[in-house]
């Protein structure tokens, strides 16, 4: 089955969670502050304790190692980590034309981690989630920190990967617009469920 597929998904005290996500679709959650959106990612990612299923175009997660299915599954999350001095000490491959749509000149790759702000950082994380080319993706409110004009930039540019790539997409946003404007389907996680929003 292609997609990614959560079956019977509990984690913490939240769940069983049933959701399929086409190639290619986006499908938008949000819920209130605390509700489990981002444990439902990292459960996904396989960081968190969880059971019940996980398939991508119907491979278990368990039939990776964990670095495998990170690699393929990948998840953006809200406050992105740095590990070396410069930009562009993260970055194996670099597409110039995405650093541009993001509004960031080439020189961006020798700035240093320290002066980044919140936006700089989240953009940057995404173009670094997405040059890794993952199958899927899980965005934990990637605008959250932006300006209109980045939000749009940031919004087309996860359209075109999903559409270019078939990526099934989980986009968690407390942003009921964007959700319409970015997600098929909607989903709310509250009272420890997944529901229809
Ligand atoms: N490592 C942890 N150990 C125990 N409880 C945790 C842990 N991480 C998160 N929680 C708790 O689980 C609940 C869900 O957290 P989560 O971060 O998934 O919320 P959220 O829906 O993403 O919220 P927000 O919209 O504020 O980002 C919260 O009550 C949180 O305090």
């Amino acid at each position: 089955m292609d997609g990614l597929h959560l079956e019977d998904l509990r984690f913490k005290d939240i769940g069983p969670v049933n959701l399929r996500i086409g190639r290619g679709e986006c499908v938008g959650i949000s819920g209130p502050s605390g509700a489990g959106k981002t444990l439902l990612l990292r459960a996904i990612a396989d960081m968190d304790p969880h059971t019940g299923n996980v398939f991508l175009d119907g491979t278990e997660s368990r039939d990776m190692t964990a670095p495998e299915w990170r690699k393929k599954v990948g998840l953006l999350p809200a406050e992105s980590a740095w590990w070396a001095d410069t930009v562009g000490a993260h970055f194996r491959s670099v597409s110039e034309v995405w650093f541009r749509r993001l509004g960031f000149e080439a020189d961006v790759l020798s700035w240093e981690i320290s002066r980044l702000s919140g936006g700089e950082r989240q953009r940057l994380a995404l173009l670094r989630l997405l040059t890794n080319r993952p199958e899927a993706l899980l965005l934990d409110e990637p605008t959250a920190n932006l300006d209109p004009e980045s939000v749009m930039r940031v919004e087309e540019l996860i359209g075109e990967y999903r559409r270019t790539c078939m990526a099934p997409v989980l986009w968690v946003s407390h942003d009921p617009r964007q959700l319409q404007r970015v997600a098929s389907r909607r989903f709310l996680i509250r009272d420890r469920r997944l529901s229809a929003a």
